[in-house]
Order: C-alpha cells, then structure tokens, then sequence
C-alpha cells in the first residue's frame, strides 16, 4: 500500500530534503555503522561491500491489533540497491515508511524494537522526525509533482532548507534533472509546468526533486508500477545509477525487477516476516528457504 497523497511542506514527500549540517541526527552515536556486511550484488554493481546505513532489530509495527512487521531484524548497506518483495500486504511498505517515520503519521500505527539510521535509533525522543526526512527521501508508487514549473518543483527542498541563497540554484536544477536523466528532455522547457509532463517524466521529475538535497537514501514504493515499460525501464537504469551515490531501498511487487536492479532482496511473507534476506542472486537462485523458493516460483502469493 503506497501513501503516495501526501505532499507537503513539512520534508514528508518526494520533496524531502537533506541537511546533514545541521540535522539533529548524531552520527557519532551507536557505532553501528562500522559493522561491514558483504554484499555480492547481481546487479551491474562490483560485489563491494557496504556499511549497514539502516538497521533494524527485533522490528514490530502494529495497526491497532493487526501486526503488520514481525520481529524484523535486518541491515542494509549503504549505496548499494536493496529490494523488498513480497505478497500484498506482507508489510513491505510499513517497514518502508517506518525507515523515515513516514508510520508517524497513522494515529494507528505502534512501533516496538528499534530502527536505525546512521547508528542512531529514530525513534529515540531526541530525534526531530522533519531532519530525519531531510537525510531520507522517497519516492512514491504515483508521480506526486507539485502543480509548479520543472525549475520549481527541483529547486523546492532547497528553497524550504534555506539553502538558495548558499547554493548556485540554477547548476543545482540541471545537475539534479541531469542525475535523473530527464534534463536532456526539459532543458529547453524549464518553466513549464511539471504536470504537462507524461507519468515516467514526472517520476524522474519526483527523483530529480528528491535527490536535488542531496539525501543518504532514498526510498522508493513502487516507483514504476504506474508506468509503461518504456518509462519502467528508463527508471530501472537510473535506479542502479542512483545506488552509485545513494542508498536506495525500493518496494517492488515486480520479482523480475527486483532481480534485474536490486543487490540484496529482502523477502516478506503473511504476517510481516521477514523470510530470508540475502544477496539477490541467491535469494532468486539458490534460497535457503522453501517458502521463499515456492514465492519466487510462483506457487503461491
Ligand atoms: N494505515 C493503515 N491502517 C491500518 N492498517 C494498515 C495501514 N497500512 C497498512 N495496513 C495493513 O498492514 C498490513 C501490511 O500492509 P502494507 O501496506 O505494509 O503491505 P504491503 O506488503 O506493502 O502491501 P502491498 O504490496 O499490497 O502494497 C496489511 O494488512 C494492511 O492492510
């Protein structure tokens, strides 16, 4: 399930922007970034390895009774794609939108066990949810552009942080629609709306706009189930670009992209388990588990 409504000003959208500066996010806490894990990716990446950036431990979400994650302890490296599979409603996407407290939002929602980013637990009281997404972007299952120009829709994050005074505006819009590979498209059109834009441009337009503040992760809920597989495949080569110089952990209900773009894939089944989590080669190849294998095969889900 993708909250893809929520579009506001406060860092909770594809918007969301980056201030490591002066976010309240301390680094130097729990040391849990020096735990290395290796990472043999099937993607087009090296099998380096990566620093774990998020880690969960003893993770469990609830909706008022319902438990949606359970007991889901998992590290995810750093620059390196990570993918989330699973049946509908396993809890792929909560365990997504609890990794930038996006679950905050759901009067509903229970976290119990701890999340963390960059060593530190989110939820601890100290941490100001707004800095988190700053550092923690997202991208969501439907183009969510903001009824402004392509130029206004980039420069946003960096307008609300404060930050267009500091940075070059206009070489951080096209470095930004250039990293997402849509500038060569807009160049010449930069004032027009971003709503005129067709599905797979305004998703690129939402990834320019993510990536315009410079996050750690992005986090992405099915980014390309709305489009066609032309604009699909334009969004699944960026994404393994991104994974270059971001952290990107990507919902897909599609097992052949999570196989063609992703280094590790982490398998949900019923009742928010997390199955097995492995290098996505194996996971697709060679999984320990039988329920995973019968997933994967397409017994069942
Ligand atoms: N806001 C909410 N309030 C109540 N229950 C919710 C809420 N969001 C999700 N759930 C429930 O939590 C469980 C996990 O949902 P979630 O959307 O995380 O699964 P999913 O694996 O992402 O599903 P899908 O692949 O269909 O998007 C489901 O039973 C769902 O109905």
């Amino acid at each position: 399930m993708s909250n893809n409504e929520i579009a506001t000003d406060d860092g909770i959208d594809g918007a969301t922007t980056t201030d490591t500066a002066s976010n309240t996010l301390d680094p130097s806490g729990d040391p849990l970034v020096d735990h290395d894990i290796s990472v043999e990716g099937s993607g087009s990446r090296s099998a380096s390895s990566g620093k774990t950036v998020i880690e969960s431990r003893n993770l469990d979400v609830y909706y008022d009774d319902l438990q949606a994650i359970d007991d889901v302890s998992m590290a995810i490296p750093a620059r390196q794609v990570t993918a989330m599979i699973g049946p509908s409603g396993c809890g792929k996407s909560t365990f997504l939108r609890c990794i930038n407290r996006m679950n905050d939002l759901v009067d509903s929602a229970r976290i119990e066990g701890e999340l963390r980013f960059d060593g530190q637990d989110v939820y601890e009281q100290d941490i100001d949810p707004v800095a988190l997404r700053r550092r923690i972007g997202m991208v969501f299952q439907h183009p969510n552009p903001f009824p402004k120009s392509i130029y206004d829709n980039v420069a946003y994050g960096l307008r609300v942080q404060g930050r267009d005074g500091e940075v070059d505006l206009d070489q951080q819009v096209e470095e930004s629609l250039r990293r997402a590979a849509l500038w060569d498209e807009v160049k010449d059109q930069l004032d027009k709306s971003a709503l005129d834009l067709s599905g797979g441009q305004q998703q690129r337009l939402c990834i320019a706009r993510a990536i315009a503040v410079d996050p750690d992760v992005i986090l992405m809920d099915e980014p390309a189930s709305a489009l066609d597989p032309i604009a699909t495949s334009k969004i699944e080569d960026l994404i393994e670009e991104l994974a270059e110089e971001f952290t990107v952990v990507i919902v897909t209900h599609n097992m052949q992209q999570a196989a063609r773009i992703s280094d590790r894939t982490a398998v949900f089944l019923t009742g928010g388990e997390l199955v097995e989590y492995d290098d996505t080669g194996t996971i697709f190849e060679n999984p320990e588990s039988q329920r995973v294998e019968d997933y994967i095969t397409g017994k069942f889900g």
